[in-house]
């Protein structure tokens, strides 16, 4: 019965049902257990919740090799200290690991996907990146900039600092920081977009409108739509569709309605639907290479608002890893050449 189930519904739909195959790209996945990036308890527990709520399980529903690389270990780094940074012994370390761990992991030509933890780990995510393939496009859908110098940050949280240390055009702004030598800047800030913002300090604003990065917060999604902004985005960062796509994805880009459990939240942030469909469209490239999920606290809000919280996560990685709304072909038809059923 399922046998010419299947033969009759492959021959019909060939042509137009091919975005319905499965992944067949290999996931590899990187948890950050790092809370140092900020002040508040339990972001740390992360990469444990989301593998307790069914991470593992629900990928491989999706993608037939799926290989968890655990979580990142690390040893501080004794005595460093630059002005209005805080932790810097713990990120520096910390982030050399998830650096290597990222190369290493993309060497094996996996999508590479980082549970943090809080954001200082796009840190270490992009710079592995790009060690491993050279330029690539970076989408930062948050609903802040993290665009802070030590100069700048009004708290010195190093989790608002990180897209500010990756990019190129900013290095004269920092002083230099020991621990740090194995991250050079090599992100250009042409290559970098934002989606989702909504909570941006005032040197933030004046960085991005002096560099005129590309920057699209809530009012541009509700003007043009979530679909539009998703890909001029894409056009400007990657506008020939060759290089390699990042996506770090900090849960406070959802509404705090969507994603109660972060530790800077902003209300009047994306839906959850408008969440997937940005992952949606970048699988939609075929060249998207890593993607990080990161600020998602478990210790933060009723045992609920935590689930909610987890579930979006989930719903967001497994967009990112190429599950469509449209239901999928069975397993076993996947992998099958066409030609078997003709
Ligand atoms: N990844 C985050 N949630 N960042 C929040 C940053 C908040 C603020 N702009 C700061 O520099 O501290
Ligand atoms: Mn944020
Ligand atoms: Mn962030």
């Amino acid at each position: 019965m399922f046998a010419s189930y299947t033969k009759v519904l492959c021959r019909a739909s060939n042509a137009t049902l091919i975005g319905v195959r499965r992944n067949s790209k290999k996931i590899g996945i990187l948890g950050v257990p790092f809370d140092k990036g900020q002040l508040k308890q339990g972001v740390g527990s992360g990469p444990q919740a989301f593998r307790d709520a069914g991470l593992i399980r629900e990928l491989k529903e999706i993608c037939a090799d799926v290989k968890d690389f655990g979580d990142i270990t690390y040893k501080q780094l004794e005595g460093l200290q630059v002005d209005n940074m805080t932790a810097l012994g713990h990120v520096a370390a910390c982030q050399k690991q998830v650096s290597e761990n990222v190369f290493k992991i993309l060497k094996e030509d996996r999508l590479c996907l980082t549970i943090g933890g809080d954001h200082s780990c796009g840190i270490g995510t992009v710079d592995g990146h790009v060690k491993a393939k050279g330029d690539v496009a970076v989408l930062w859908v948050d609903a802040h900039a993290d665009l802070n110098t030590n100069a700048t940050s009004p708290t010195g949280n190093v989790h608002g600092m990180p897209v500010a240390l990756l990019a190129k055009e900013l290095s004269d702004y920092w002083p230099y920081i020991p621990g740090m030598d194995w991250q050079q800047p090599m992100l250009s800030i042409k290559n970098i977009a934002y989606i989702g913002l909504r909570d941006i300090d005032s040197y933030e604003r004046l960085v991005i409108d002096k560099f005129a990065i590309t920057a699209f917060g809530m009012e541009d999604i509700e003007r043009y739509g979530i679909i539009e902004v998703t890909n001029m985005a894409l056009r400007r960062i990657n506008p020939n569709n060759n290089l390699p796509l990042h996506v770090s994805f900090d849960i406070d880009s959802l509404d705090t309605l969507e994603a109660p459990s972060t530790g800077t939240p902003v209300r009047g942030g994306l839906t959850l639907r408008e969440g997937i469909q940005i992952m949606e469209e970048a699988y939609r490239t075929q060249h998207l290479s890593a993607v990080d999920i990161v600020e998602v606290n478990p210790n933060l809000g009723t045992p609920t608002e935590v689930k909610i919280t987890l579930e979006a996560g989930l719903h967001i990685i497994k967009a990112a890893c190429g599950l469509s709304r449209r239901g999928q072909w069975p397993k076993d038809v996947n992998d099958l050449p066409q030609q078997t059923f003709n």
